[in-house]
């Protein structure tokens, strides 16, 4: 049975003073699906993101979430939304257990820190302060912060930029396991790896345009029907494939 969409956007446009930085985008997210917003450096991936997370007005066109409508009732869309914060909202002299207490307390809710801890595996950093984490371990703390309210959608800009091989597959085996249990995710990312093994949906943008919007392997199918071929005999394993076989796959940042 086909999905039922959980976002809808039509014709969204943000413009910068005179510049047009999203140019009347429409595309639509399915309730428990990864979707991937792909584009280079300046496409507008983050405007069309914080856009539907309430942090930044649009400047026309229709945004509904969860049923709820952008423009009459974003306080209702928060509430069924998990954004991940700034840095900058993490005060330092707080440990994760205190941050993820004051958190919850602005959504007026009750949340075990140890437990959500658990989900990002961060138990035995409960008393470390923020600025103590590696950078996977912020990320997946920044993650925990989003699924806070039990959210029905999470957003995650750029989750993985950063981090080393380890980290990443260990991040999306957190975010697999996020979907997993229903939750609907939009994210951003510049790496294709990532996006072929985690998006079920991606849409590529370019200076505020959707090109199209596809599965991975439908993309990749029609590229190839297309005629494309890559110019070298692509090698059984990669330097990344190097990197783990030398390393392993634990994470090494406790
Ligand atoms: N607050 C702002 N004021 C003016 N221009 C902005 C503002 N925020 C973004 N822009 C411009 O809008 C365009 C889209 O920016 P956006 O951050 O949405 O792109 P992006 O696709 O997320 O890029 P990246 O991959 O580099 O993060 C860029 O040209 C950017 O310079």
């Amino acid at each position: 049975m086909e999905k039922s969409p959980i976002i809808t956007v039509e014709n969204l446009v943000k413009n910068y003073d005179k510049f047009e930085a999203v140019k009347g985008i429409s595309f639509e997210v399915k309730e428990g699906e990864i979707f991937g917003l792909l584009g280079p450096n300046g496409a507008g991936k983050t405007t069309t993101l914080e856009i539907m997370e309430t942090l930044r007005d649009k400047t026309s066109g229709k945004v509904m979430i969860g049923g709820f409508d952008l423009e009459k009732s974003p306080n209702d869309i928060k509430h069924i939304i998990g954004v991940q914060l700034q840095a900058a909202g993490y005060y330092p002299n707080l440990n994760l257990t205190e941050l993820i207490k004051l958190f919850s307390g602005l959504y007026g809710i009750d949340v075990n820190a140890i437990d959500l801890l658990s989900k990002v595996s961060l138990v035995d950093k409960a008393k470390a302060k923020y600025k103590e984490l590696s950078g996977g371990q912020k990320q997946r703390f920044s993650i925990a912060t989003t699924l806070i309210n039990k959210p029905k959608i999470i957003f995650l800009d750029e989750p993985t930029t950063g981090l080393d091989p380890q980290a990443r597959r260990n991040l999306w085996d957190l975010i697999l396991e996020i979907r997993s249990t229903g939750t609907t995710i939009v994210l951003t990312t510049h790496y294709m790896d990532e996006a072929e093994v985690l998006c079920d949906r991606i849409a590529f943008i370019d200076n505020g345009k959707i090109i199209d919007i596809n599965s991975p392997d439908q993309f990749i199918d029609d590229l190839v029907a297309s005629g494309f071929e890559r110019k070298k005999e692509v090698k059984k394993a990669n330097l990344e494939d190097v990197f783990i076989h030398f390393t392993g796959k634990d994470l090494r940042e406790s």
